[in-house]
Order: C-alpha cells, then sequence, then structure tokens
C-alpha cells in the first residue's frame, strides 16, 4: 500500500483500541492478517467461525493463533440479544425464525457485533462474494443521513506514488442521475479521508455534448447535480477518460473546465465499467487497488477481493479503523 495512505490511516487510529471483527475464521489470508494485529496491537481483531475449525485451519497452515480472539456465533453470550434486535432492525421485514437462522451466517454477526458497538468495524469477502458479504451490512447497519446509496471506491496507486479514487467499482450496478452526483460527492470525501485533494471527473464515452445519447445525458445531468450539492468541489463532466486525465487532450476537448486534465477522482457510470476500469488498472497498469472501500454506511464495513493477500487484509483492516476513528 502507499505509504502515504497507510501512514495516515495507522496515525488515525493508534491509541484508539479500535476493535475489527473478520467474520472469515477459517481463511489463511484473514488468520495471517488478525494474527499480525493481533501481535502488534494497533488494532483489536476478532475473528469468528468454529473454535475447532479455526485451530485446524491454522495447524494446517502453521500459523500460531496465540491469545487471537475467536468468538462461534452459535456458542456466544449475545447470540440471544441479538435475535431479538435484528427481529426489531427488519422491521417486519424478517422474523425470529429467520433471524436465528441468519445469524449463524457469520457475515450477520458480524454486522450485529458492529450495530451493538462489540466491535468498530468489520472486514470480510475474502471468501464470500461481495453481495454476500455486504448485504448484512445494506439492512442492518443502513446509510448515513442523507445518502441514498451505498457505494465502493478503489484507491488506486501507482509506482511513483499517484493515487486515484475509482468509484463505484462494488455496489450499483445502475444509478440514477441524482443517485450518481451523491455518490461523486462522497467519493470526493472519501478521498479527502485519505490525503487526496479530489478533482472529480463523472466519466463518459463523450465529452461535453461530443456524443449524444441519452446515456451522456444522465452523466451531464449527474455532473450537473453534483456542482449544486457541493459549489465548492472541483467536479465536472461528462468526460472521456482521456479528456479527464490528460493535459493536452483536455486542452482540445475541454478547455474551459477546471477538472479536465488534472482529474483525481473518477465516477464512472455504471458497475460494468467501474468494476472492469479498475481490474485493467491493476492488472495491466501496475496499479495497486486499495479497496473497495465502502462508502455512505452508518459504520465501517469493507469488502475484500477474493483474489486479494494476506497483507491486503491487513491492510483493509487499518483503513477500516481509520474510518472508524473519523467517525
Ligand atoms: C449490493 C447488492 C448485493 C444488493 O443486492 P440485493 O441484496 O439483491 O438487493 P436488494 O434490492 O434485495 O436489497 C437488499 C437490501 O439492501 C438495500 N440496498 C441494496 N443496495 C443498496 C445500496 N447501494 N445502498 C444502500 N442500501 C442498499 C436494500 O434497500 C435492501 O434493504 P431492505 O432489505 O432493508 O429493504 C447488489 O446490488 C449487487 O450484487 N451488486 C453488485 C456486487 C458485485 O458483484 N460487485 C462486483 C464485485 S466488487
Ligand atoms: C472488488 C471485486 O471485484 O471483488 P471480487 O474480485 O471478489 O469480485
Amino acid at each position: 500500500m502507499s505509504s502515504t495512505i497507510l501512514e495516515q490511516a495507522r496515525k488515525a487510529v493508534e491509541g484508539k483500541e479500535l476493535s475489527i471483527v473478520f467474520p472469515e475464521g477459517t481463511d489463511k489470508r484473514i488468520l495471517e492478517a488478525a494474527i499480525r494485529h493481533n501481535e502488534e496491537g494497533l488494532i483489536k481483531p476478532i475473528v469468528l467461525g468454529n473454535k475447532d475449525e479455526i485451530q485446524k485451519a491454522a495447524d494446517e497452515n502453521g500459523l500460531n493463533l496465540g491469545d487471537l480472539e475467536i468468538i462461534d456465533p452459535a456458542n456466544d453470550s449475545h447470540f440471544d440479544e441479538f435475535v431479538e434486535k435484528f427481529v426489531e432492525l427488519r422491521k417486519g421485514k424478517n422474523t425470529k425464525e429467520d433471524a436465528e437462522k441468519m445469524l449463524q451466517n457469520t457475515n450477520y454477526y458480524g454486522v450485529m457485533m458492529v450495530k451493538t458497538g462489540l466491535a468498530n468495524g468489520m472486514v470480510s469477502g475474502a471468501v464470500g462474494t461481495t453481495g454476500d458479504t455486504i448485504r448484512p451490512a445494506l439492512q442492518l447497519i443502513k446509510t448515513k443521513p442523507g445518502v441514498s446509496r451505498v457505494s465502493g471506491v478503489m484507491i488506486m496507486v501507482g509506482d511513483n506514488g499517484e493515487q486515484y479514487v475509482f468509484s463505484d467499482v462494488a455496489v450499483n450496478i445502475t444509478l440514477e442521475a441524482q443517485e450518481m452526483a451523491e455518490v461523486a460527492v462522497e467519493s470526493a470525501n472519501t478521498a479527502k479521508l485519505f490525503g487526496i485533494d479530489p478533482k472529480v471527473a463523472l466519466l463518459s464515452f463523450s465529452t461535453k455534448g461530443s456524443a449524444k445519447h441519452e446515456l451522456v445525458d444522465k452523466v451531464a445531468e449527474a455532473a450537473k447535480i453534483s456542482k449544486e450539492l457541493a459549489p465548492d468541489l472541483a467536479i465536472d463532466g461528462e468526460l472521456q477518460f482521456d479528456a479527464a486525465i490528460d493535459p493536452t487532450t483536455a486542452s482540445k476537448k475541454a478547455p474551459d473546465s477546471n477538472v479536465a486534465g488534472q482529474a483525481n477522482v473518477f465516477i464512472f457510470p455504471d458497475l460494468q465499467a467501474g468494476n472492469i476500469g479498475y481490474k485493467i488498472a491493476q492488472r495491466l497498469g501496475g496499479f495497486k487497488a486499495i479497496g473497495p472501500i465502502l462508502q455512505g454506511l452508518n459504520a465501517p464495513v469493507n469488502d475484500l477481493s477474493r483474489g486479494c493477500s494476506a497483507d491486503d487484509v491487513y491492510e483493509t483492516a487499518i483503513i477500516t479503523a481509520s474510518q472508524a476513528a473519523a467517525e
């Protein structure tokens, strides 16, 4: 990870004794990261799962659990209280029987720990899909006031330390113009949280009307709304990627823009573009991808890519704790 981002997150977390829950306790990468955190003491890791299965996974991978805290939802003293709270939070959408079943799933249990303050944040998704990982948080932790859609950004870090925010790469398959505008403003806030001065480009296959299509109109409308939502923000669209990032192209395609040619926060028009876009930058461009970092939730829960390494898990936990520290 870029030392700047990690150092910034570390500083935000130091001395705060924040706890992060890891629901995928039998995964080697999760265990490695949790053990490392337990030894270092910057944050307090809590691992979920059946204790015998976790011990077996540790033994098979030559890992020493030490005094790592492990909670087995099936035998935890908070289980009954969580069932009651779950039913109350779901307001008629799930029964007590549903709650008892769903809380056997460690992602739901971890989210309830965050919701009830027993943990400050959660990191999961090394094994499960994004949908299965984040649905419990969407259902129980919900969005912050004023935010209608949770979304996910990747911070892309190049070899020379250059940093870009790509959004939404993780959650919303499509967005309406108003929602896209909100995601653009939230993404700028996330950029600021990690020390990036945001210049936000709403991306399209068109620059300032060079192509005509309803999809282009939607991005242009989102740019207009986002300027109204955050008048002090440097934000513009619709822009093609080359106009957004390259000053020479920008001077030809969008000479009057205060963002074109210098954008560092890229808002993709839908999830196909965003998810493919970040993986191209990562796999062909050699950029390190940090995230997805979820934004807009009432408490920090972060997803991992299933292709993550133990280092990614370790770092995502620090990022998650830094989001908790900022609340
Ligand atoms: C996120 C996702 C799983 C939600 O899908 P879903 O569970 O079928 O969605 P539903 O419409 O049933 O919503 C489930 C709950 O989450 C809420 N929700 C869904 N998307 C949300 C969002 N973006 N922000 C806030 N809440 C959201 C719904 O309001 C609903 O809440 P409720 O149960 O209290 O009514 C789905 O949008 C998805 O699969 N996205 C793509 C994930 C992915 O594969 N990314 C690529 C890899 S990172
Ligand atoms: C973020 C992401 O694309 O996750 P995965 O690779 O697990 O689908």
